[in-house]
C-alpha cells in the first residue's frame, strides 16, 4: 500500500525539535526524527513522550526516533535542522550524504557561529549548495507549543517554495505560519533577542519594575535593529513576529532559558553555575560574547549588549551596570524617524 503522506525529518532530539515534530505528525505528516541518544530515541518509539526535553507532554505517535541519520533523512521532503549552533554544522556535515537538492531545508535554531559571524541558513547553503533553505523563527517557546498553545512563527526564505511548503507543512489550527523573505533580519532578530531575554531576566531577578522591563524591550528592540541594519537587514523585520514578537515572549518569561540563565546571575550566581542549573542551551551567552566582538569591531552602537557583556565576562555587579546604563546618551527615541547624529547635533548647539 504507498504511503502519500508528507515526509519530515527533523534533526535534534531537544524541546523545540520534538514540539515541531510533533505538529507535522499533527498535521498528517510521516515524521522521523534523528537524535544522537538511542535511549531518548526508544522512549519516543515506545512512549510518545521525551522525558529529558518536554517530560509534560504526549507526543503524536506518527513521529518516530532513530539514531540512523539515513534512515531518517531518505525520501524526506521537508527537513527541520533543530541543533543548538555550537554543534549545527557538525550535524549538517553528518546529514549531508542523504540530502538532496530537491529537499527543503530549514533551520530552526537561534544562534550565531563564531568563525565568520555566520548564521544557522549560511550553513546550510554553505553545506549543501541546494537552493529551497529557509529560517523558523518568531515567539515560539517550545513547552507551550507542545501543549498547543495558539501560537505563530514566521518562515523565511527568499525561496517561494520553501515558504509556502512549510506553511502547508506546520500551519494548523493552533499553529499559524507567516510569510517573510528577509532571511537573514528574521534570523538575526531571533539570536539577538536572546541577550536581552537574559538582561530582563536579571532584571527581574534585581526587583526592577514593569516601566524598566518595558524601557529595557524598547531599547533593546533599537539597539538590535540597528545593528541588523547596518549588517543589511530591512528594519520593518523587526516589527513582526520574529523581532518584536519574540522579544516580548523571551523577555517576559520564565520559560525562556535565557532569561532564567539571567535572573539566576540577578540573584548572584556566577555564569557557570547559572548555565550549568539550566542543563539545556542558552544560546543568548554564546551570542552577547559575539555580538560584543562583532558590534566594536563594526563601530555599531550598543550599550546594552556591552554592558551584558561586561556583567557576564568581566565580573561587573549587575546593579553597578543598570546605574552606568542610566548615565549614557540620552538619544533618538526611533532612529528611523530622528537619527541619533540630529539628537547629537541639536544637543551640541545647545550647550
Ligand atoms: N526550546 C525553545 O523554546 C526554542 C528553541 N529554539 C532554538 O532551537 C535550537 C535547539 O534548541 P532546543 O531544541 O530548544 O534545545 P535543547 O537544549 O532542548 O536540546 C538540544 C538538543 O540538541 C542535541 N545536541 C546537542 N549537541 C549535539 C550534537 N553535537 N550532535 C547531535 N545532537 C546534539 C541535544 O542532544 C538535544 O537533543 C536552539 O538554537 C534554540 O534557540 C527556537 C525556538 C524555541
Ligand atoms: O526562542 C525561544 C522562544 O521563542 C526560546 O527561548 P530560550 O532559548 O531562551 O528558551
Amino acid at each position: 500500500m504507498s504511503d502519500d503522506r508528507l515526509k519530515v525529518a527533523v534533526l535534534g532530539g531537544g524541546s523545540f525539535g520534538t514540539a515541531l515534530a510533533s505538529i507535522a505528525a499533527d498535521n498528517g505528516a510521516r515524521v522521523h526524527q534523528w537524535m544522537r541518544d538511542a535511549s531518548l530515541a526508544n522512549e519516543i518509539n515506545r512512549d510518545h513522550r521525551n522525558s529529558h526535553y518536554l517530560p509534560d507532554y504526549a507526543i503524536n505517535p506518527a513521529v518516530t526516533a532513530a539514531t540512523d541519520m539515513r534512515e531518517v533523512l531518505t525520501g524526506a521532503e521537508l527537513v527541520l535542522v533543530a541543533i543548538p549552533s555550537q554543534a549545527f554544522r557538525s550535524v549538517v556535515r553528518q546529514a549531508r550524504p542523504w540530502l538532496t537538492a530537491g529537499q527543503i531545508l530549514v533551520s530552526t535554531t537561534k544562534g550565531i557561529q563564531a568563525e565568520g559571524f555566520k548564521l544557522m541558513s549560511e550553513i546550510l547553503e554553505e553545506e549543501t549548495g541546494f537552493p529551497h533553505i529557509g529560517v523558523i523563527s518568531g515567539p515560539n517557546l517550545a513547552s507551550e507549543v507542545a501543549d498547543k498553545q495558539l501560537t505563530a512563527t514566521v518562515i523565511a526564505s527568499d525561496d517561494p517554495l520553501t515558504r509556502t511548503r512549510v506553511q502547508s507543512a506546520l500551519g494548523c489550527d493552533y499553529f499559524r505560519v507567516y510569510a517573510s523573505n528577509d532571511r537573514f533580519g528574521v534570523e538575526l532578530g531571533g539570536a539577538l533577542k536572546n541577550i536581552y531575554a537574559i538582561a530582563a531576566g536579571m532584571a527581574a531577578a534585581l526587583g526592577m519594575g514593569e516601566n524598566t522591563r518595558s524601557m529595557l524591550m524598547t531599547r533593546a528592540l533599537a539597539e538590535m535593529s540597528r545593528f541588523a541594519v547596518h549588517l543589511g537587514a530591512n528594519p520593518m523585520t523587526f516589527l513582526g513576529l520574529s523581532g518584536v514578537g519574540d522579544l516580548i515572549v523571551t523577555c517576559s518569561s520564565k520559560l525562556s532559558r535565557n532569561y532564567r540563565v539571567g535572573y539566576a546571575l540577578g540573584e548572584g550566581r556566577t555564569l557557570e553555575e547559572a548555565v550549568e542549573a539550566l542543563g539545556q542551551v542558552a544560546e543568548g551567552v554564546n551570542t552577547v560574547h559575539l555580538v560584543h566582538d562583532k558590534s566594536s569591531e563594526e563601530g555599531v552602537y550598543m550599550p546594552l549588549a556591552e554592558g551584558l557583556y561586561q556583567v557576564l565576562f568581566n565580573q561587573v555587579p549587575a546593579r553597578d551596570m543598570a546605574k552606568l546604563l542610566m548615565q549614557g546618551e540620552q538619544s533618538s527615541d526611533v532612529e528611523f524617524t530622528l537619527s541619533r547624529e540630529d539628537v547629537k547635533a541639536a544637543r551640541r548647539l545647545e550647550d
